[in-house]
């Protein structure tokens, strides 16, 4: 057993999170949470853990200026467009797809190219703090599967999918045919499914349907995704929905059958509990309403909605309805791996919401309102649990979950200094709160000490 003492950020719902000190929070062989106390005095640690039958325990004692937090869900990103991070921002999707993505894409048909490229992206990754991550990977079954064991050999807790693609893309990077793609989804679900289950039994690396947007996927191979999606409900799936004006007409005029974006997805049996749907930015209030009903999650990639020009999507809106919303980084749509950049967009984008108002129409408890520390809070751990069925075993710590878990450390050692009271009085530095808030706007991969997945540490600055 492994006993945390010190202070406990835990996120509760989209307006509180819990914020405790001198806790005691123990993680078991199996990397689950046995149990948590707060407000346990320095001089009744040990009764404490004797109370719990704790006699051999690994005590970690954090600091002051330190505290545990779940890790980041990253619900939708891009591994093999990691190496083009930071470009492209001159393009919106269409052309950025066909100038700067497919040809870096393409590459990943060599299986050495990803066996060079993905372990540093995996790793930039976790050290960022997400413990939980969608990876995107490229068309290629050989490179997606050295995605998966990269993943699977650092530890993170992920879904790796291999994109399907057989049609308006370019002739070196399409799929053959509707049955080759099915074909080697097939295998990699296969190969994903025989790779070791954790220490707790259960897999931290899992398959996922990835058809790229309905755009790039034949009526054909949509239909065989739904049947593969129909043979096991427990199979997620993550695409693309209406992130971009262009791309929302081209959809309409390949799919004239179907009155929405949505309904596109919903015909071919791909709209589902499990489903996440990342951009969401130009939805209609029909397929608004179509995703409620099918509990279908959104991916909030702000970061990427602002470099692609793609435009402002209204979480706001989609919260009151009672959709289900995580953020997502969308490397390299989004010029950043780390979560707390999207936090930082998604804060922004809610402001811009704010300004763009009409008085008149803004009713609801977050359309049109600033995302508050706790939303922002929740939207990047048990919002994105949630959005990926997830919600039972991370995002937030309670006896019987996983630990998935960041050390933070907003003391001046870590090299970061605008955390810390620089010239700030003594309430700046000592307020769980304000530690948080400062994290969360001024942090980086410096302030991440520790990041655990499963009870694991796999990463985070000082090793
Ligand atoms: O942000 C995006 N990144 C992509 O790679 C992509 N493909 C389709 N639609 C997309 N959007
Ligand atoms: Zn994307």
């Amino acid at each position: 057993m492994k006993v945390f003492y010190g202070s406990v950020i835990n996120p509760d719902n989209l307006t509180l999170y819990k914020a405790s000190s001198n806790s005691l929070l123990a993680v078991n062989s199996e990397g689950n949470i046995e149990w948590i106390v707060h407000d346990i005095q320095d001089f009744m640690v040990q009764e404490t853990l004797l109370q719990h039958g704790c006699v051999d325990v690994e005590l970690v004692a954090l600091k002051d200026g330190q505290f545990i937090m779940p890790g980041f869900i990253d619900t939708h990103t891009h591994a093999p467009q990691l190496p083009n991070i930071g470009t492209g921002a001159q393009y919106e999707l269409l052309d950025w797809l066909n100038t700067i993505t497919f040809p870096m894409e393409a590459k990943f048909a060599d299986n050495s190219f990803a066996e060079s490229a993905y372990p540093g992206v995996v790793r930039r990754t976790i050290n960022t703090g997400t413990t939980t991550c969608c990876y995107y990977g490229s068309l290629h079954l050989g490179s997606t599967k050295v995605l998966a064991d990269v993943v699977h050999s650092l530890g993170q807790r992920a879904f790796v999918g291999k994109c399907n693609m057989d049609r308006n893309s370019p002739s070196y990077y399409k799929e053959e045919s509707p049955e080759t793609s099915l074909r080697d989804t097939k295998s990699l679900i296969a190969y994903i499914n025989t790779l070791d289950a954790g220490p707790a039994g259960i897999p931290l690396v899992r398959p996922i349907i990835t058809p790229r947007f309905a755009i790039s996927c034949s009526n054909p191979l949509l239909a065989e995704l739904g049947k593969l999606a129909s043979s096991d409900p427990s199979l997620h799936i993550q695409t693309h929905i209406s992130e971009n004006k262009s791309e929302v007409t081209f959809t309409k005029s390949l799919f004239p059958e179907c009155n929405s974006y949505a309904a596109v997805y919903d015909s071919f049996k791909l709209l589902r509990r499990n489903t996440i749907l990342a951009h969401a930015v130009h939805l209609e209030d029909g397929e608004i309403d179509l995703i409620k009903e099918r509990d279908a999650g959104i991916s909030h990639c702000p970061t990427s909605n602002f470099h692609l020009n793609s435009g402002v999507a209204p979480v706001g809106k989609y919260l009151d309805k009672g959709i289900k919303v995580g953020l997502g980084t969308d490397v390299s749509g989004g010029y950043s791996p780390s979560m707390l950049n999207a936090i930082r967009n998604a804060s922004i984008a809610s402001k811009i919401c704010v300004m763009q108002a009409d008085d008149s129409k803004s009713s609801g408890q977050y359309k049109d309102k600033q995302l508050s520390v706790a939303s922002l809070l929740y939207l990047a751990t048990l919002g994105g649990a949630r959005v990926c069925d997830l919600e039972d075993r991370v995002g937030s710590f309670a006896p019987g979950k996983c630990f998935d878990a960041l050390i933070v450390d907003v003391r001046n050692v870590t090299g970061n200094p605008c955390l810390w009271g620089v010239d700030v009085g003594p309430e700046m530095t000592t307020s769980l709160d304000t530690m948080l808030e400062r994290f969360i706007f001024c942090g980086d991969d410096r302030n991440i000490s520790s990041v655990y997945v499963q009870g694991r540490r796999i990463g985070g600055a000082s090793r």
